[in-house]
């Protein structure tokens, strides 16, 4: 049976962020995943993960000005200075909570902006980044994410992102794979992750449509997990999907182990 992570951005909301760690230890968890670390002080988080006894599996590197719509700054060529700052302060992060993965966020294609441009920035911002991390023993995670929620993403599926990590030509540059994100994308999620297993390093769950619990949309992820557990995948699934009702309630799935039949 995979390792499940909670992803405390959009689990838990029914309580302030720092009680989630809490929450998701008494929910069955042992690690957990959110989108950023930095609005905290990187001692009180990891308090949080010491007293809870949990792992952080995962956090992105900072992605510019999320408020206001970005949705990562490394295909921006003007944002180079400010890409290469944030991974300094993503390893800062990773270190003290001994995080040992982070994902890019490669960011929205500005309208009219020149794609080889935006790609050439990235391949660049990436090779950095990877052989920063590498130095630390952190991974380096890109994500492919489905255009109907993020609308302009510059990177949208499983064949485009295994090209892209050739083209920055490092050991240390993986795929985090969203089950939701492809199955709305490109489906045939059970050959793709079988395919190229190697290069995934960590998987993300919702149903779909909706990007709720699993159970509640089209996704056979019964069949899924016991895939996965057959083609010997090892790494974390981080839940990242809408509870249709409180955490707990549609967290049931996971309580009841009924994916273990
Ligand atoms: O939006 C998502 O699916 C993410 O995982 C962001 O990190």
């Amino acid at each position: 049976m995979p390792k499940f992570a909670a992803n405390l951005t959009m689990l838990f909301n029914e309580m302030p962020f720092i009680d989630r760690f809490a929450a998701a230890k008494a929910a069955g968890f042992a690690g957990v995943e959110y989108l950023f670390p930095y609005d905290f002080d990187k001692a009180l988080l990891r308090e949080q993960l010491e007293a809870h006894g949990l792992t952080q599996v995962l956090h992105n590197l900072p992605a510019g000005n999320w408020a206001a719509g970005e949705r990562g700054i490394a295909i921006l060529p003007e944002r180079t200075a400010e890409f290469r700052d944030g991974v300094f302060r993503a390893i800062d992060y990773a270190k003290a909570l001994d995080c040992d993965q982070l994902n890019c966020l490669v960011g929205i294609a500005p309208v009219d902006a020149d794609p080889h441009e935006l790609q050439e920035t990235l391949v660049g911002n990436l090779r950095f980044a990877a052989s920063t991390l590498a130095r630390e023993n952190i991974k380096l995670l890109v994500e492919p994410i489905n255009t109907l929620d993020i609308p302009g993403f510059f990177l949208n599926g499983t064949e485009q992102a295994v090209q892209l990590i050739a083209e920055v030509r490092s050991n240390n540059l993986f795929i985090q794979y969203d089950i939701y994100h492809m199955q709305i994308m490109e489906g045939d999620l059970a050959r793709t992750m079988q395919e190229y297993l190697p290069q995934i390093a960590h998987i993300q769950l919702a149903d779909n449509p909706g990007r709720h619990e699993p159970g509640t949309g089209e996704i056979n992820y019964p069949f899924l997990f016991r895939h996965l557990d057959a083609i010997g995948y090892r790494g974390w699934i981080g839940c990242e999907y809408k509870p249709r009702t409180t955490t707990l309630e549609g967290l049931s799935w996971h309580a009841a182990r009924t994916f273990e039949t």
